[in-house]
C-alpha cells in the first residue's frame, strides 16, 4: 500500500495546477492525464517533479507493439514514476510497452513502474456486456485482464475497489491494484460507476487510490485531502 493518495491533476492548464499545488506545503503523488499532457505538453513533467512530487503519467496507450514500444522509450525519460497501457492492447502490446521502457531508462535511474487498465471505473456490467460483447461477470473480465498483465510482467492493474481482493487473491500482495474511482461518502458519481469510498479501498486492499474530483473540486481542496489520507490510513 502506498500511503499518498494520488491526486488526479484534471485540470485544463498549468495556471490551475501551479495555484492547487502552491496550497500544499508537502510532497504530493499527482497524476498528469490526457488533457493537462495535450495542453502543456512534457515540459509540465520537470516542473512538478522540480517541486518533489511523484507523478503518475496516465495516458493509456493502447496502440499495435511497436509503436507503443516506442513511445514507451521515449515516456521512459521523462522521469514520471507510474506509467500506463490498456490491458486490452493484448499481452505482446504489453511486453513490448515494458521493453521500450526497460530500453528507454537511463542508466542508473530507476524504471517508472508499468500498469495496465483492466475496465474503467466508469464502465458497468451490463455496458460492458453489451458493447465490447464480454459475456462474463465485470468481475471476471478484470481478473482475466489482471492475469494476462501479471503475465506479460507488468507492475500491475488499474481497477475499481470492487475488484482489488481477488486480484490480490489472484495475482499476489505486491501486485498494484491502482484504484481510481474514490469518492468521500455521500460524493457525488458524476461520471464513475464502480465506487467506494478511501477506508472501503483499504479494507479491500488497493495499493494504491488515485483521487480527482473530490478533492480537486471541494471548496476547501487541502482539508479535502487530508480527509481522504486520513481515512485511507496514510501519512
Ligand atoms: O478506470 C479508470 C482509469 C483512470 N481513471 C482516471 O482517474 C481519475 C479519476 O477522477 P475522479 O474525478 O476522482 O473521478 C480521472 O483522471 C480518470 O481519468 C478513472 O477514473 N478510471
Amino acid at each position: 500500500m502506498t500511503d499518498k493518495p494520488i491526486i488526479a491533476l484534471d485540470f485544463p492548464g498549468e495556471e490551475d495546477v501551479f495555484t492547487f499545488l502552491e496550497q500544499y506545503n508537502e510532497a504530493l503523488y499527482v497524476k498528469i492525464g490526457l488533457e493537462l499532457f495535450l495542453q502543456e505538453g512534457s515540459s509540465i513533467i520537470k516542473k512538478i517533479k522540480d517541486l518533489g512530487h511523484e507523478i503518475f503519467l496516465d495516458l493509456k496507450l493502447h496502440d499495435i507493439p511497436n509503436t507503443v514500444k516506442s513511445a514507451m522509450r521515449g515516456l521512459a525519460r521523462l522521469g514520471v514514476d507510474m506509467v500506463n497501457v490498456h490491458a486490452a492492447g493484448g499481452s505482446e502490446m504489453m511486453k513490448a510497452a515494458l521493453e521500450g521502457l526497460q530500453e528507454g531508462t537511463p542508466v542508473g535511474k530507476k524504471r517508472p513502474l508499468l500498469i495496465a487498465v483492466t475496465q474503467l471505473t466508469s464502465t458497468t456490467e451490463e455496458e460492458m456486456q453489451k458493447e465490447q460483447k464480454i459475456m462474463t461477470t465485470l468481475e471476471e473480465s478484470v481478473l482475466n485482464y489482471a492475469l494476462l498483465t501479471k503475465d506479460a510482467g507488468l507492475d500491475g492493474v488499474v481497477c475499481s475497489v470492487l475488484e482489488a481482493k481477488a486480484i490480490e487473491e489472484a495475482c499476489g500482495k505486491e501486485f498494484l491494484k491502482v484504484t481510481p474511482g474514490i469518492r468521500l461518502e455521500g460524493g457525488e458519481a458524476h461520471d464513475q460507476k464502480r465506487i467506494a469510498t478511501p477506508a472501503v479501498a483499504r479494507e479491500k486492499r488497493s495499493t494504491h487510490i488515485v483521487v480527482g474530483r473530490a478533492i480537486t473540486q471541494s471548496v476547501n481542496t487541502v482539508e479535502s485531502y487530508h480527509t481522504v489520507l486520513e481515512q485511507w490510513g496514510g501519512q
